[in-house]
């Protein structure tokens, strides 16, 4: 089977890439993806200035042995706008698409890194991150449809013509996929949509020491890993059933080929990994790759596009 693909024309040897977050702060991080068998990849989410983040614990996988997922509150860390531009200058292109994810503090930070990369002659292509649950302080624009609105009109004149993506929170309610796909259909220059981040504000504890497992925010923070496949798949599917001329970019619960075939059944053009990524490390793509072609192989389908967006219903 053949797992390649294009995504805004650009061509991809598979489907796979990092979730912005994770395994992507540093150079290191970066060039381990870059020589990965990841088919894409992505910088963590910057802001204007570099942030140390969160106090420590922020970061834990959820329940020991046999972890169903994990929960962060990491609070942006991120080494600055400037380094992931930099980056964007070096990074090898022919070898695999590059995506840099910008989250801004405020309007006026998004407005400067749009007007940094605008001018970029890099491909990289950007991806607005409007779902980081975890500044204190800052409520999700994802979750604010006039911010969120007002955010896609500045940033889409700024940027001009070129295409960008955004990187959304997960909705749980059918008013609220209408109501978003609404927002972002007026708005033809941002050309793919990437569901899910975390489930913001989860709660996890440990009964043995009757306390919370993380440290920022009193224990509260995003869901991530197995736990959030269902959510993913189903915001997935909602914005490729409302939103016909955008990719969706399916991130959420995957850890095998088994869960890539099924954001790619719901309508994902490319699928990310963040937990599973975090606990294996960049080897995880080979892997991944090698359990969603045998998938292929066995349901007799060479290309992605014989099954992609093809999720029947009853
Ligand atoms: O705390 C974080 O850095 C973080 N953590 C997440 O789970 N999603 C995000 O978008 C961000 Cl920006």
């Amino acid at each position: 089977p053949n797992l390649a693909t294009t995504f805004l024309d650009l061509p991809l040897n598979n489907p796979l890439m990092n979730a912005s977050g994770v395994w992507c702060s540093v150079g290191s991080q970066l060039e381990a993806l870059q020589e990965s068998e990841a088919g894409a990849m992505v910088t963590k989410s910057c802001t204007l200035q570099p942030r140390d983040g969160n106090p420590e614990p922020r970061y834990r996988v959820l329940n020991g042995d046999k972890p169903w997922g994990s929960i962060n509150s990491m609070g942006l860390p991120n080494e600055g706008f400037a380094y992931y531009l930099r980056y964007t200058e070096r990074h090898d292109y022919e070898s695999k698409p590059l995506f840099i994810s910008i989250s801004g503090l405020t309007l006026d930070d998004n407005l400067a890194m749009i007007d940094g990369l605008k001018d970029a002659v890099t491909p990289a292509i950007l991806e607005i991150n409007l779902s980081c649950p975890n500044v204190p302080g800052k409520a999700q624009l994802g979750y604010d449809f006039d911010a969120m609105d007002t955010l896609l009109a500045e940033v889409t004149s700024g940027y001009g013509q070129r295409s960008l993506g955004v990187k959304l929170p997960p909705y749980f309610d059918i008013a609220h996929f209408d109501e978003a796909a609404a927002i972002l259909n007026r708005y033809p220059t941002v050309a793919f949509v990437t569901c899910i981040n975390s489930i913001g504000n989860a709660l996890a504890i440990d009964i043995d020491s009757e306390s919370v497992i993380i440290k920022p925010k009193d224990g509260f923070g995003g869901l991530g890993g197995d736990y959030v496949l269902p959510t993913a798949l189903a915001n997935v599917n909602a914005f490729y059933r409302r939103c016909p001329e955008k990719a969706i970019i399916g991130c959420g619960g995957v850890k095998s080929g088994q869960e890539a075939f099924m954001h790619i059944l719901a309508g994902a053009t490319l699928v990310q990994m963040g937990t599973a990524l975090y606990e294996e490390g960049p080897g995880i793509f080979a892997r991944v790759k090698a359990e969603l072609s045998e998938i292929m192989e066995k349901k007799g389908y060479s290309s992605l596009s014989q099954f992609h967006g093809k999720l029947k219903t009853l």
